[in-house]
C-alpha cells in the first residue's frame, strides 16, 4: 500500500517534468552515476595498491594511477555538466508549477476561491512548491546514486565472494523494510507540518492586511499570540520530524556498523587462514562501506521525500479542483415553477431567482427584478438584505439555485461567463488597485488602450488633476492595494478604469459613505460621467445619492419589497420613506433641499 502510494506520488511528481524529462533524466542519471562510480573505482585503486604493496608489481601501481586520473576527469567535467542540466530543468519546472497554480487559482469558481484563506493559497504557491525542489534534486539524486552504488557494489561483491554478497543483500532487505515503516509515519508528520506552515502564513497575512485595525484596537498582543501559537505548532512538529529522522538514522547506523564489523572480522579470519587475499578483503571492506552508506542515505532520502510528497498532495488539491464552467445553465426552474419567459426590452432581469451561499440559508427568495435598457435602477435596503448578492449573480460569480437571470433578452446561460463580464463594468465599494503604475491600473479596463485614451478616461473620472500632481504622474508606481492614494482617489481610478472599458451595462456598488464631503463630490461627478448613456444598476447606501434614479427597488430579506421613483416611494410611506427619514435625522446636512 505504502509502496503503491509512493509510486503514485512519484508518477505525479514526474508528470510536471514531462516537457523536459529527457534532459532532466540524462543530467540526473549522469551526475548520479559519475558520483556513484567514485567509491567503486576507489575500491579497485585500494585493491591495486594493496596488491602492489604485497607483490611489488609496478603494473598494479600504474593501474591505480590511471584509475585515479580517470575518476578525477569524470568528476570534474561530467558531473558539473550533468548537474547544470538537471538543475536548469528543475528551476523551469518549478516556475511552470507556480504559473499553473496561479492560472488555476484565477479560474477557480468564486465560491471555491472565497472559501480558502489567501494565506493558505500563498503557502501552497511558495512553501509547497519550494519543497518540491529538494525532491527533484537532492532526494532523487541521492536515491539514484545509492541504488547505483548498491547494484554495482553487489555485482562486484558477487564476483569477489558470493557469500559476502548474500549477506549484504539480506541486510539491505532488512533495512528497506525498516525504512519503509519510517517513511509511512514521516508522510503523516510532513503533511501536518505543511498544513501548520500554511496556518502560520494565514495568521501572518491577517496581521499584514489588518495592520490598521491591529494598531487601532491594540490587538498586537492578541494577533501576535495567534501568530506565535501557529509558529510554535510548526516548530513542535518540525522537532518531532527531526526526532523521527534521528531514530531512523540510529537504526540504520546500527545495521551499517554491525554489517561492516562482522565482515571485517570474518574477512580477517579468512585472510589469516589463507582463504582470501588481503587486497580482496580491502576491496570488499571498501565496497561494504559504500553499501552501508546506502542504508543511511537511501533511508533518509526516502523519508525526506515524504515532505515533498505531502506538498505535492496540497498542490494537486488546488490543481485538481474543478475550474469555473464556461457558462451556467440556461434556467434553474424549481419543479413547482411555471416556465420562465424573458422580457425582451429589459437589459437585465431576475425572474423568480432564489439563491443561498450554502444550503442552510436562503439569501434571495424568488426575486423578480427588471433593469431597463439605458435607465438607472437603484437598489436600496437594510444591510444584509441581498443587494450585493444580486450583483454577484449578475457578474456570474455564482449560479442561481432557482429561476433565471436574463441579460438583454436572453438567459445568462446563453452567454459564456467571459461574455457576461465583457458586457459589464463593475465598480465595487473597495476599489482594487494592483502593484503597477497609475496608467497600468486604469488600462486594466481595456488592455490595448493608448495613453491618450487613458488620459481621456482619467479626465472624465475627475482623476487627471490629482494624477498630474503625483511626482511620477501617470507613471507613478502605486503601493500595494494603492495605499499611497486616498479613498476618493482610488475610487476615481476605478471609475476611470470602468470608463475605459466602455461596457454597455454599469454595476455600481456605491462607496461614497466612506468618503469626506470634498471627495464625495468629486467621486459623484465621476460617477455621473460614468452613468451617462449606460444601463446602470447601483447599490446605494446613502439615499440622497439615488433620488434621481429612474427606478428605486427596496430589497430586504432577499425580496423586492417596494419599487418606484423617489417621489412615489416617499408618497407610499413604506420601507423607503422610513429609511429616508432615518437617514435624514442622522445626517440633515446630506439632505437635498
Ligand atoms: N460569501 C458569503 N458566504 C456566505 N454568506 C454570505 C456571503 N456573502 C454574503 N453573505 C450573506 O448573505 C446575506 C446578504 O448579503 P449581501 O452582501 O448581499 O447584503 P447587502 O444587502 O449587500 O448588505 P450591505 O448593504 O451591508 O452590503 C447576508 O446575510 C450575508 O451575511
Amino acid at each position: 500500500m505504502a509502496f503503491k502510494q509512493g509510486f503514485d506520488d512519484f508518477r505525479q511528481l514526474m508528470s510536471f517534468m514531462k516537457p523536459r524529462s529527457k534532459l532532466y533524466y540524462i543530467g540526473l542519471f549522469g551526475n548520479s552515476f559519475t558520483n556513484a562510480s567514485v567509491p567503486i573505482l576507489l575500491s579497485f585503486v585500494l585493491r591495486y595498491l594493496l596488491d602492489f604493496v604485497v607483490n611489488r608489481d609496478p603494473a598494479e601501481l600504474y593501474r591505480a594511477i590511471y584509475l585515479v586520473c580517470g575518476t578525477f576527469l569524470a568528476l570534474s567535467i561530467l558531473s558539473p555538466l550533468c548537474s547544470y542540466a538537471y538543475h536548469r530543468c528543475v528551476k523551469l519546472t518549478l516556475a511552470d508549477i507556480r504559473l499553473q497554480l496561479f492560472a488555476h487559482i484565477g479560474q477557480l469558481p468564486y465560491r471555491a476561491a472565497e472559501s480558502r484563506h489567501s494565506g493558505d493559497l500563498i503557502s501552497r504557491m511558495t512553501n509547497d512548491v519550494q519543497t518540491l525542489e529538494k525532491a527533484y534534486t537532492e532526494y532523487m539524486r541521492s536515491i539514484i546514486l545509492e541504488i547505483t552504488m548498491f547494484v554495482s557494489s553487489i555485482v562486484i561483491l558477487l564476483a569477489l565472494d558470493w557469500r559476502f554478497a548474500m549477506v549484504a543483500v539480506g541486510l539491505t532487505l532488512l533495512s528497506a523494510w525498516l525504512n519503509a515503516k519510517f517513511a509511512g509515519r514521516m508522510r503523516e508528520i510532513s503533511g501536518r507540518l505543511q498544513e501548520q506552515t500554511a496556518r502560520f502564513t494565514e495568521r501572518l497575512s491577517d496581521l499584514l492586511t489588518g495592520l490598521q485595525v491591529v494598531k487601532l484596537f491594540a490587538l498586537k498582543g492578541k494577533v501576535g499570540r495567534l501568530c506565535s501559537e501557529a509558529s510554535e505548532s510548526v516548530s513542535e512538529t518540525g522537532i518531532k520530524q527531526g526526532r523521527h529522522l534521528g531514530l531512523q538514522d540510529a537504526c540504520n547506523f546500527f545495521i551499517e556498523f554491525a554489517a561492516l564489523g562482522g565482515m571485517l572480522v570474518i574477512g580477517l579470519l579468512m585472510v589469516s587462514w589463507k582463504q582470501m587475499e588481503l587486497g580482496t578483503l580491502g576491496q570488499i571492506v571498501q565496497l561494504q562501506t559504500g553499501i552501508s552508506a546506502v542504508f543511511l542515505q537511501l533511508g533518509s532520502a526516502v523519508s525526506l521525500m515524504q515532505n515533498s510528497f505531502a506538498s505535492l498532495t496540497r498542490i494537486r488539491e488546488i490543481l485538481d479542483e474543478q475550474g469555473e464552467p464556461e457558462r451556467f445553465s440556461e434556467t434553474f426552474a424549481a419543479p413547482d415553477q411555471a416556465p420562465i419567459a424573458a422580457s425582451p426590452e429589459a437589459a437585465l432581469e431576475f425572474s423568480g431567482v432564489s439563491f443561498g451561499y450554502d444550503s442552510s440559508r436562503t439569501v434571495l427568495r424568488r426575486l423578480n427584478l427588471t433593469v431597463e435598457e439605458g435607465r438607472t435602477t437603484a437598489l436600496v435596503g437594510p444591510s444584509g438584505g441581498g443587494k450585493s448578492t444580486v450583483m454577484k449573480l449578475l457578474l456570474g460569480f455564482y449560479p442561481p439555485d432557482e429561476g433565471m437571470v436574463t441579460i438583454r433578452g436572453k438567459s445568462a446561460g446563453h452567454y459564456t461567463l467571459a461574455e457576461i463580464r465583457d458586457f459589464m463594468a463593475y465598480v465595487p465599494q473597495e476599489s482594487t488597485l494592483f502593484h503597477g503604475t497609475v496608467a497600468d491600473n486604469i488600462r486594466f479596463g481595456s488592455p490595448g488602450a493608448s495613453m491618450e485614451e487613458v488620459e481621456a478616461a482619467a479626465k472624465a473620472a475627475y482623476a487627471h488633476s490629482f494624477i498630474t500632481e503625483l511626482t511620477g504622474g501617470y507613471d507613478t508606481v502605486l503601493g500595494e492595494r494603492g495605499v499611497n492614494l486616498s479613498g476618493g482617489q482610488r475610487q476615481r481610478l476605478a471609475i476611470a478604469r470602468a470608463l475605459l472599458k466602455n461596457a454597455p451595462i454599469l454595476l455600481l456598488d456605491e462607496a461614497t459613505s466612506a468618503l469626506d464631503a470634498e471627495s464625495e463630490h468629486e467621486v459623484q461627478q465621476a460617477v455621473q460621467a460614468l452613468m451617462r448613456g449606460r444601463t446602470t444598476l447601483v447599490i446605494a447606501h446613502r439615499l440622497s445619492t439615488v433620488e434621481q434614479a429612474d427606478v428605486i427597488c427596496v430589497i430586504a430579506d432577499g425580496e423586492v419589497k417596494e419599487k418606484g421613483t423617489h417621489e412615489q416611494l416617499l408618497a407610499e410611506g413604506g420601507h423607503y420613506a422610513e429609511l429616508y427619514q432615518l437617514q435624514f435625522r442622522a445626517d440633515p446636512a446630506g439632505q437635498p433641499a
